[in-house]
Parts: C-alpha cells; sequence; structure tokens
C-alpha cells in the first residue's frame, strides 16, 4: 500500500507545531533526533525532515506530495504550489522597514536604496509592481542589523511581534504579505496519494477545529433561558437539561474561541452562573 511523502521543517520555527499538529490528527511518528526521515505507525505517512527553503522545490518535483511550510517561503520561490489547508500558527509578515529617524512617506522614498533582505524575490516584484527600482543585498540571517552597520538603508524581513525591528531602532513601513503554515500540494500527487491526502485532511479539520472552540457548560433560571438561549451560538442549537433543583437549567454549547470572553460576560450578565469551560479535543461538523 502506498504512503503520502509529508515534508516537515528539520528544525526551526515550524517543527514543533507541524508534529504537533500530525499528533493531534492521532499520527503517530518515531521522533527520533537526526533523522532525515520517518515512517507513522498508524497511517500511511512518511515524514520527511528537510529545510525551510528547499520544501517548495521538492513539491514542484513530486519528491514530497505535501508539505507544513511558511506560505512566503512558497511566495519567494514562486512556485505554483496549492494550498489546501491554513493551519493557524506561525503568523507573520513580511514587510519594508527603514530606521526610525527617516521620513517616510510612501514606497517611492525607497527610489534608489540598497535593501538588505532574504527574501529577494518577494522584495523585488513588489517593488517592481510600485515602479520602484532598488539595490538588492541578500543576505540569510540578522538582517535587521544591516542599517545600523551601513550595509543598506532599509530591510524586508519577516515581522511577527515587532520586538527585533525595536530593537534596532527600525520602523514597518510596509506589509507586503501575511503569512501562516500551511498544507501544501504537489501538482504531481498520485490519486492514491490524494485519496490519502483527504482522510489526513478531515483529520485536520476536525483538530483546528477544536482548537477553535471551548465546551461551555453553565446555569441559569428558567426565566432567564431565552435571553441565554439568543447570546449562544452553539454548533445547531445549545443542549438544555433539567437541573435537580426545580426552575434551573443545565445549557451546553461550543464557544467560538475569538469572541469567548464577550459571549462570557454577556452571559454572566444575563443571570448565567456556575460556567465551567472545557478544552475539545476533536470536531467533526
Ligand atoms: N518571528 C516569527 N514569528 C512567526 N513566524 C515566523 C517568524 N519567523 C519566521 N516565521 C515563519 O516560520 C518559518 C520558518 O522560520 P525559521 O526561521 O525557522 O526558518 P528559516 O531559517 O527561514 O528556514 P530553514 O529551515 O531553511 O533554516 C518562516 O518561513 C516563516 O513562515
Ligand atoms: O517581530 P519579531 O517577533 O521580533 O520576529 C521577527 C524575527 O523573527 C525571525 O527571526 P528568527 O528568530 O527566526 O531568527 P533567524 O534570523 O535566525 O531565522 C525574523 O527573521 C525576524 O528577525
Ligand atoms: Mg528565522
Amino acid at each position: 500500500m502506498s504512503k503520502i511523502r509529508i515534508a516537515v521543517q528539520k528544525s526551526g520555527r515550524l517543527n514543533e507545531d507541524s508534529l504537533k499538529v500530525l499528533k493531534d490528527c492521532g499520527i503517530s511518528i518515531d521522533n527520533g533526533k537526526d533523522q532525515l526521515k520517518a515512517t507513522a505507525r498508524n497511517f500511511p505517512l512518511e515524514v520527511f525532515y528537510l529545510r525551510n527553503g528547499d520544501i517548495p522545490q521538492y513539491l514542484r518535483d513530486g519528491v514530497v506530495d505535501i508539505a507544513i511550510i511558511g506560505e512566503n517561503v512558497l511566495v519567494e520561490k514562486g512556485v505554483d504550489i496549492a494550498i489546501v489547508e491554513k493551519l493557524n500558527f506561525s503568523k507573520c509578515r513580511v514587510s519594508l522597514a527603514v530606521p526610525k529617524s527617516m521620513e517616510y512617506s510612501s514606497v517611492k522614498d525607497f527610489e534608489g536604496k540598497r535593501i538588505a533582505t532574504s527574501y529577494p524575490n518577494t522584495v523585488k516584484s513588489y517593488l517592481e509592481s510600485k515602479g520602484v527600482n532598488v539595490d538588492l543585498h541578500i543576505i540569510n540571517g540578522s538582517v535587521e542589523i544591516a542599517p545600523n552597520i551601513g550595509l543598506a538603508d532599509g530591510i524586508c524581513d519577516i515581522v511577527s511581534s515587532g520586538s527585533t525591528l525595536f530593537k534596532n531602532n527600525l520602523k514597518e513601513v510596509e506589509i507586503i504579505l501575511k503569512s501562516e503554515a500551511v498544507l501544501a500540494v504537489s501538482p504531481l500527487i498520485s490519486e492514491e496519494r490524494d485519496a490519502i491526502l483527504q482522510r489526513l485532511r478531515f483529520r485536520i479539520n476536525s483538530v483546528l477545529q477544536a482548537r477553535n472552540h471551548k465546551y461551555v457548560l453553565l446555569n441559569a433560571p428558567n426565566d432567564k433561558l431565552d435571553e441565554i438561549i439568543e447570546i449562544l451560538p452553539g454548533m445547531r442549537s445549545p443542549t438544555v437539561l433539567p437541573l435537580a433543583q426545580e426552575g434551573w437549567s443545565s445549557v451546553h454549547t461550543v464557544i467560538n474561541r475569538d469572541t469567548f470572553w464577550e459571549v462570557i460576560d454577556e452571559l454572566k450578565q444575563a443571570g448565567a452562573e456556575g460556567i465551567l469551560v472545557c478544552p475539545i479535543e476533536k470536531m467533526v461538523r
């Protein structure tokens, strides 16, 4: 029986969270250190541990069938690779930044300037689309230091919290793109392996949905039930069960993490008591 081959970053920011997604999908992988390849014990899947920057090429050549990779790397390598899931981690942006002291009004201010970056293709195509010509200096790490040592006038690099920019006295002036970890698919995937991919996607979706929601139980006086149910979304509608104490009910529902605290505040104001919040392990819609 064939196995689907997935590329995962060998070490670095994506490694741990990528393996966690597979683990939460119930897939167990021997994760011996220094392995380049590992086989899952209970799912037709092989993991290839690779450098992030090499993964797009492996996908294009069909050496691996799928990969967990930062969207920004696919953009930089300019390969036309389909993204089938956004995985909601490693969120960042690729941005242009300049020294705080520089007066900046528009992207035209970059005309003729020296820009240090590890993402030359991304910067180039962005600035070309704006009709701006620059002098690019390609460096592989510690890009933010370049303006301070006189190597460049500005930089283009990954920004997340902004603290690296702050520490280097730089300010973010243009966001070129937003990125997060994604599941990408080789254009050469076979039909048989595509069927395995669909099974994997089903599991990934139920894991992502679960991570995004909480299970909530609360007690409510019966005369407040209508108002409380109005506040609650729920998968279909909330479950309402009578409590042993007359005139009270227990309400069970699922709440999205994004609106969680607002909903809890509203519930309390509407008369809910004894609110319990539990994590959800898997969620199948
Ligand atoms: N500060 C950050 N916050 C959030 N996500 C980030 C951050 N820096 C990088 N990323 C994302 O994580 C990915 C991997 O980053 P990392 O620095 O581990 O790898 P790399 O050094 O680019 O690659 P390689 O595997 O070739 O060494 C990036 O491509 C980007 O999508
Ligand atoms: O906005 P922040 O939260 O400060 O994150 C941005 C920094 O994170 C990344 O570097 P990383 O730590 O991966 O180091 P690297 O340059 O060695 O890859 C990126 O290259 C930035 O320097
Ligand atoms: Mg990095």
